[in-house]
């Protein structure tokens, strides 16, 4: 019997929470999905199906946008290539040329030069002297470039700028590769061109150029000879020979090409080179109305291209017997015609460009040194954007300079110098000493790194010149400074680091300056200067603009002031006519003023009765044509007559009434007489009262008999009108109302007596005016008289009153002037006014104020002005007047006579008449 143990309980379980993971399916795959299959592994073995490595196989996987096959990959270090879409290719050009043979069999050689014209320099012994002077220096052997490596060259000053210890080797590293001198033309093409043309066959655009300057092989490079074809003829028969060994599809392209240039210098040409030779025109980076001829063998194509080339302007010169002097553009782009086949629009591009030269170089003058402007100008800004596209490619954070837009060429290859599209540039350079300028500036320019290996001070020179283009090599150079006087005078001034400066003998420093310092103010000239105008240009033309907005703002504010100037003279005009008006309306107050001063002038007299009376009563007079009222004068009205400082003109009238004159006393002045007293306002007659004495009956006898009375008292007492008297100046007299200086106070404190003698009456014939002499007349400030109360006759020559005498209130006494003062028998009798500033002899008497009067013209009348005059008068002193009166005793003591003179004084007036033309 066997016994069997039960089986054993496992000690731990694992549980499985998460349900197992499916793996997702692969949508890339076309693998079919794999069933789920049962645990046994005969089902499994069944639903497993086999990998379907056919149907991978067969795919078709699209091909990547393939880099070139780098010839020496060297990314890594700076001798490699900074960038894929630029690469930098560096080619000398062999010390000693192949001979002229060589030339000949050169693709444009046989063709016939169809612009001879432009051949230069016109004098062929400088030619050929210019020749031999190239063929001595080339055949020096000595040579400033070498090459380091298959990247990099070193470029060596020449023996006597190195013996300054101021021109040490620079390095030039980064280059794709470096063609040394006796490189050939497939091993160039083979390097450079044909990745560029694969992938142009395999639809990518790409661009081939030549920079360097002048005689240095570029033209040569591109387009070769016969014996030695350059890229072109060795692209096209490789495009054309790899077109047709395709299988797949025939392809056919086709062919432009065009030059940029300039006529004289003036500004840029497009030209299209293929067949008429049009110009075109440029629009953006686009050419318009190019012409594309269509290619179908190598042939064909290089047949199109020597045509094409045979109408480039091209020209002699110095560095170069056929120099090209325009910028050549050939574009071979892929046509597909085979129906259905797309095109991929690729686009082979290769360029030769015209060369930069030195005038002294080249010799150019007159218009192709112009052209030599145009073609370092071009080259410049080339070679400005190709710097600024370096320094981005080796620092993406340096900005694109927009150099392009200075030049049709840059503009059309934008693309490329923005390194949007791949490039191959091939710098071509001369190796000779004599060429180490413009191959270190070419260098400097293009070549991706530079390394200085010592300070070098012409270079710094020039780097200094070029700072602005080199700024990014000239870090590791320490800063030096130069003086260059000219190109006669050279000194240099080495820098404080170095320290070990030493003096140039003077060989050395006209050796220095034959090598440098000439290449080296030439070269400024020719290249640096370039930008520097094209700066200053910029400049002056912002500066233009700024000017020309501020003349615009000068120009709108000049506008607004000769409007307001316009207005203003509007306004002058309008015041000047106020001013006009005003002027007449002056001059017709002045007329109205000239009056009184024509009163004067004219011995316009203004009749006032002078009686000294306090009353002149005419009624006893007998004068038939003499009222009462016309004669009614009072005291005061006597005063007024002398404040009007105006004095009867006397005149005997030949038919007087002879009782009146016979009772007018001696010493009377009558004011109503018309033989009474006259005095001329004028100045210039002024007599003496006592000459015109009346005389009724008295000869002149009598007045002699009256002269020795005279004698007894003095003219103003006697007559009241004396020249020796007081003179009135009416002028400063102002209105005055004669009734307000004697107010009845004043009436009574004159306290004149009420003798009856006082109101003396014609008829009496005792009228007598006396005035004490020693009493002023009047003063300044009579001048204003109110004549309302003194009822006085006017004549009417005195009615034009003087204006100062305006105030004047005649109305009252002007009814009737002619009865008054222009008796019958008078011949005439002025009354007049006397007028302002006017001179009068007024007899130094007092006039004597009949109180007893007053009383019967109680009306009286303050003119406003008179209010003034009261104060004026008040130097008046009245009571002194009050006793003129007293006075009077001569008159009457005249009068006592006056009878026996009134014959004398008839005469006497008489006399006066006729001596005063009256
Ligand atoms: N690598 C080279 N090998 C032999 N000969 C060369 C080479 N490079 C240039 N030459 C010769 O030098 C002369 C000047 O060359 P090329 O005309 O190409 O200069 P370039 O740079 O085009 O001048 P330019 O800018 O004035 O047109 C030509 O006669 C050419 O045959």
């Amino acid at each position: 019997m066997e016994m069997t143990s039960p089986p054993t309980c496992p000690g731990t379980v694992t549980v499985r929470r998460n349900p197992p993971r499916k793996a997702r399916a692969t949508p890339s795959t076309n693998a079919p999905q794999m069933p789920l299959v049962p645990s046994s592994s005969s089902a499994t073995t069944r639903a497993i199906p086999s990998f379907p490595i056919q149907d991978i196989l067969s795919m078709e996987i699209p091909e990547k946008p393939r880099n070139p096959p780098q010839p020496e990959p060297s990314s890594s270090s700076p001798k490699g290539p900074i960038s894929d879409t630029l690469k930098v290719y560096l080619r000398i050009r062999p010390l000693l040329p192949p001979k002229p043979s060589g030339r000949n069999g050169s693709v444009r050689d046989p063709i016939p030069r169809s612009r001879a014209k432009n051949a230069w320099p016109q004098n062929p012994a400088k030619k050929t002297e210019s020749r031999d002077k190239n063929a001595k220096k080339k055949n020096s052997g000595e040579a400033c470039v070498t090459v380091s490596d298959s990247h990099s060259v070193t470029l060596s000053p020449p023996i006597a700028l190195q013996e300054s210890k101021r021109i040490k080797s620079e390095v030039y590293d980064g280059f794709s590769h470096v063609f040394p001198p006796e490189s050939s033309q497939g091993e160039v093409y083979e390097r450079m061109v044909r990745p560029l043309v694969e992938d142009f066959l395999k639809g990518k655009s790409g661009m081939l150029a030549a920079l360097g300057p002048s005689g240095s092989g570029k033209t040569h490079t591109v387009f070769g000879s016969t014996r030695e074809p350059g890229m072109v003829p060795l692209a096209l028969q490789q495009i054309f020979n790899q077109s047709e060994g395709s299988s797949k599809s025939s392809r056919s392209f086709s062919i432009s090409i065009f030059e940029i240039y300039s006529e004289r210098g003036k500004g840029e040409k497009v030209c299209d080179l293929s067949l008429e030779g049009t110009e075109l025109s440029m629009q953006q980076s686009t050419i318009r109305g190019i012409q594309e001829v269509v290619v179908s063998d190598a042939g064909q194509a290089e047949s199109l291209i020597a045509c094409a080339m045979s109408k480039r302007a091209t020209g002699m010169t110095n560095a170069n017997i056929q120099s090209s002097r325009s910028q050549c553009i050939i574009n071979i782009s892929s046509v597909a015609y085979k129906v259905g086949e797309v095109d991929n629009n690729a686009v082979l591009t290769i360029v030769d460009l015209a060369g930069a030269e030195r005038e002294k170089r080249t010799g150019n003058q007159g218009a192709r040194l112009l052209e030599s402007n145009f073609i370092n100008n071009t080259s410049m800004v080339f070679g400005l954007c190709l710097r600024s596209l370096l320094e981005h490619q080796k620092n993406p954070k340096k900005p694109l300079q927009k150099h392009f837009q200075n030049s049709l060429l840059t503009k059309y290859l934008r693309d490329y110098l923005e390194g949007k599209k791949r490039m191959a540039l091939i710098l071509t350079i001369r190796a000779g000493t004599e060429d180490y300028l413009d191959t270190s500036y070419l260098l400097k320019q293009a070549s991706p790194y530079m390394k200085i290996k010592f300070n070098n001070n012409a270079e710094s020179s020039i780097m200094h010149c070029n700072k602005r283009h080199f700024q990014a090599l000239s870090t590791v150079e320490q800063p030096k400074r130069m003086k260059v006087g000219g190109l006669e005078a050279c000194v240099f001034e080495e820098g404080k680091s170095i320290g070990d400066e030493r003096k140039l003998s003077k060989e050395e420093a006209s050796r220095i300056c034959r090598l440098d310092v000439s290449e080296t103010a030439t070269k400024k000239s020719d290249f640096v200067d370039l930008a520097e105008k094209e700066r200053n240009h910029q400049i002056m033309q912002n500066f233009s603009k700024a000017i020309w907005n501020v003349l615009k703002q000068y120009k709108q504010k000049l506008k607004v002031a000769e409007s307001e100037i316009q207005s203003l003279k509007e306004n002058l005009s309008n015041e000047k006519t106020r001013s006009l008006e005003l002027g007449k309306e002056l001059e017709d107050l002045k007329s109205c003023c000239t009056c009184s001063e024509g009163l004067r002038k004219d011995a316009s007299l203004v009749k006032v009765y002078t009686s000294s009376e306090s009353k002149v009563d005419l009624k006893g007079c007998g004068s038939s044509n003499i009222d009462e009222k016309d004669v009614d004068l009072h005291s005061s009205d006597l005063k007024a007559s002398y404040c009007s400082s105006t004095l009867e003109k006397c005149d005997s009238s030949p038919r007087e009434d002879k009782d009146m004159l016979s009772q007018v006393s001696t010493s009377d002045v009558d004011a109503v007489n018309p033989s009474c007293f006259c005095v001329e306002n004028s100045d210039q007659q002024n007599f003496q009262i006592g000459d015109i004495y009346l005389g009724n009956g008295h000869n002149t006898e009598g007045l002699n008999e009256y002269s020795g009375i005279e004698d007894n008292y003095s003219n103003a007492e006697v007559t009241g009108y004396s020249q020796s008297h007081g003179m009135v100046r009416n002028d400063s007299c102002s209105s005055v109302e004669l009734d307000q200086l004697l107010t009845e106070e004043d009436e009574k404190s004159l306290q004149l007596p009420p003798s009856p003698k006082d109101d003396v009456a014609l008829t009496q014939g005792c009228s007598i005016v006396d005035v004490p002499e020693s009493q002023p007349i009047f003063d300044a400030s009579c001048k204003d008289l109110n004549f309302e109360k003194l009822r006085r006759k006017l004549l009417p020559v005195s009615s034009t009153l003087p204006r100062d005498c305006s105030t004047l209130d005649v109305e009252d006494g002007i009814t009737e002037p002619t009865e008054l003062l222009d008796p019958p028998q008078s011949q005439e009798e002025d009354v007049t006014f006397t007028k302002v500033s006017e001179v009068v002899d007024v007899p130094d008497i007092e006039p004597r104020v009949d109180l007893s009067c007053k009383a019967g013209k109680p009306k009286r009348r303050l003119a406003p002005a008179s209010s003034i005059l009261l104060r004026d008068f008040s130097a008046l002193d009245v009571e002194d007047d009050a006793e003129k009166p007293k006075g009077n005793r001569g008159g009457r003591k005249l009068a006592a006579d006056d009878r026996k003179t009134t014959q004398g004084r008839i005469a006497l007036l008489r006399l006066l008449k006729r001596d005063l033309h009256i």
